[in-house]
């Protein structure tokens, strides 16, 4: 056996499996690339839906020589749309199709010969950890059967995950599930965030019918994370302090390694590009014409990859945008608007506004927009990845929540952080330009936001430097995970 072989059979080998969307996969992938840098062999595992779509694997696995991409059937027909909401299709063919192959899968991985699985040509240790998306518990249940031990990365906010684990408790003190009552209702008994949380900052799927099938699919998650025996998480020490060890009371082994994108950067150097976890084709002409603009000028508009828009809003944003008079890039995906939304006409005086002072794309490259000094302030739905780049960019940000987590962070945002303005369950035109006016120009709201968010870009900085909380963190997982490594 060569040097290079008896060296490669003693590494850790992981497998990572990522809930299949965007908001998922950018940061299971950061992760992955993350520990092939130490060293440690990963195999991805996306749906052969979402492999195809990943474009820059090959360049990737070139990049880092133990990173191996595996795909597996989702189960759905190919002319499904694979939209998300509704999660009742993924969900139940996940369950139903992906279960029973993951488990031959995870035998396969974990003997010793498996060499030559696949399609990769570097070999492989056998499988030593399984590390789900915090979403995918039904992997438990296949890895506890082959022996291997399972960590969750779960890829919302800290504040987002410890309220979700405390929903349960919420239903047994008959605070949930809740009907016709002021939204505003202060919701007390979250330790950490008693006096922060109303109604309407709860998850969005608080708003169904506990008998819902979403509602059911969460709490299943909520207990079934529980068997884990490690949480990793894309925050920072200094942004959820509170909170973190809060979660400590339930989770004793917490690695929070971000924002995974920076220390990414902080780890492996400067020029790799953040678009290699993309699964759409980027605008990058939208660069040139933030070149064109002035510093700070430029409201970035980003609802993420599953937001969805009715016609109405859609107008809504747009004459609000319009009438705050601000230069603004805005992203609008083909597949935002809500089915059923026949297109019309655009009115006149949102072509002309647009022409004059808009850019409208299909999908650009967040993080160097982000990252751009033209951008005064992001115009977000409160997506986790979008909300921790906009905190690493130092960009105050304008929330419109619309899914599960994101009604927790913007709250965060508004009222915890103090480094942007909820804007949530409201879209007229007349309250988008009024949040716009306020985010964008100079006053001592927009003062205060900035300086808080600044703080929190520098503190950022400092945790992904080598003497930060998520740095040294990753060190002590990488450790563990070789500690765990079944010869
Ligand atoms: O034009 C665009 C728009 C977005 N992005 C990237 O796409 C990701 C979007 O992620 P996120 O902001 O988290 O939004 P969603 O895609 O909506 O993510 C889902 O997954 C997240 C992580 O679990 C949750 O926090 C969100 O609520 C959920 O909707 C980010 O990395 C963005 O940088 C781009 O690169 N280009
Ligand atoms: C479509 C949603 C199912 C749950 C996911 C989620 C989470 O709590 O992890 C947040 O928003 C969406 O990405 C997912």
């Amino acid at each position: 056996m060569s040097a290079e072989m008896e060296e490669s059979e003693s590494a850790a080998h992981v497998l990572l499996l990522p809930f299949p969307a965007q908001g998922h996969i950018t940061p299971m992938l950061s992760f992955a690339q993350l520990l092939c840098h130490a060293g440690i062999h990963v195999t991805f595992l996306s749906t052969e839906h979402n492999h195809r779509l990943l474009t820059q694997r090959r360049a990737l696995s070139a990049r880092f020589p133990t990173l191996h991409f595996e795909s597996i059937p989702d189960g759905l027909p190919p002319d499904h749309p694979r939209t998300i909401p509704p999660l009742d299709d993924i969900v139940s063919s996940l369950r139903s199709v992906t279960k029973p192959l993951l488990r031959d899968l995870l035998i396969t991985l974990t003997k010793k010969d498996n060499e030559s699985y696949g399609a990769t040509t570097t070999p492989r240790p056998p499988l030593s950890c399984v590390i789900i998306d915090g979403i995918m518990c039904f992997a438990i249940d296949m890895a506890e059967e082959v022996g291997i031990p399972v960590f969750a990365l779960r890829t919302v906010s800290a504040c987002s995950f410890w309220c979700y684990s405390c929903i349960p408790d919420l239903i047994q003190q008959g605070q949930l599930p809740f009907q016709d009552q002021d939204m505003d209702h202060p919701i007390r008994d979250i330790p950490g965030m008693e006096a922060l949380l109303r109604l309407r900052d709860l998850p969005s799927f608080c708003r169904m019918p506990i008998d819902h099938p979403s509602f059911k699919f969460f709490m299943e998650q909520i207990e079934a994370i529980t068997r884990v025996s490690a949480i990793i998480l894309n925050t920072f020490d200094d942004l959820e302090p509170v909170i973190l060890s809060q979660i400590a009371t339930r989770f004793p082994k917490i690695y929070t390694l971000g924002p995974f994108h920076a220390l990414l950067k902080s780890r492996v150097g400067d020029d790799l590009s953040s678009s290699v976890s993309s699964l759409r084709h980027e605008d990058r002409r939208c660069m040139a014409w933030l070149d064109s603009q002035q510093s700070g000028s430029v409201i970035f508009v980003s609802f993420g990859s599953l937001a969805k828009l009715s016609r109405v809003q859609l107008l809504e944003f747009w004459h609000g945008l319009i009438n705050s008079g601000k230069p603004f890039l805005w992203v609008v995906r083909s597949d935002m608007l809500s089915s059923g939304q026949e297109e019309h006409a655009t009115p006149v005086e949102l072509e002309d506004g647009t022409k004059e002072r808009g850019y409208i794309a299909e999908w650009v490259p967040q993080e160097e927009v982000l990252a751009h000094k033209a951008v005064g302030g992001f115009w977000t739905h409160s997506g986790w990845n979008s909300t921790i780049e906009g905190i690493w960019a130092g960009v105050p940000m304008l929330c419109w929540p619309q899914l599960a987590d994101q009604q927790v962070n913007s709250r965060w945002v508004g009222e915890g952080w103090k480094i942007g303005l909820d804007m949530k369950d409201t879209c007229d035109r007349s309250t988008v330009e009024k949040m716009v006016r306020a985010l964008m120009e100079e006053g001592d709201q927009r003062e205060q936001i900035f300086k808080s968010v600044d703080n929190f870009a520098k503190l950022a900085r400092h945790a992904v430097s080598e003497d930060g909380s998520s740095y040294k963190n990753l060190e002590k997982l990488i450790e563990d995970l070789n500690e765990k490594i079944v010869m």
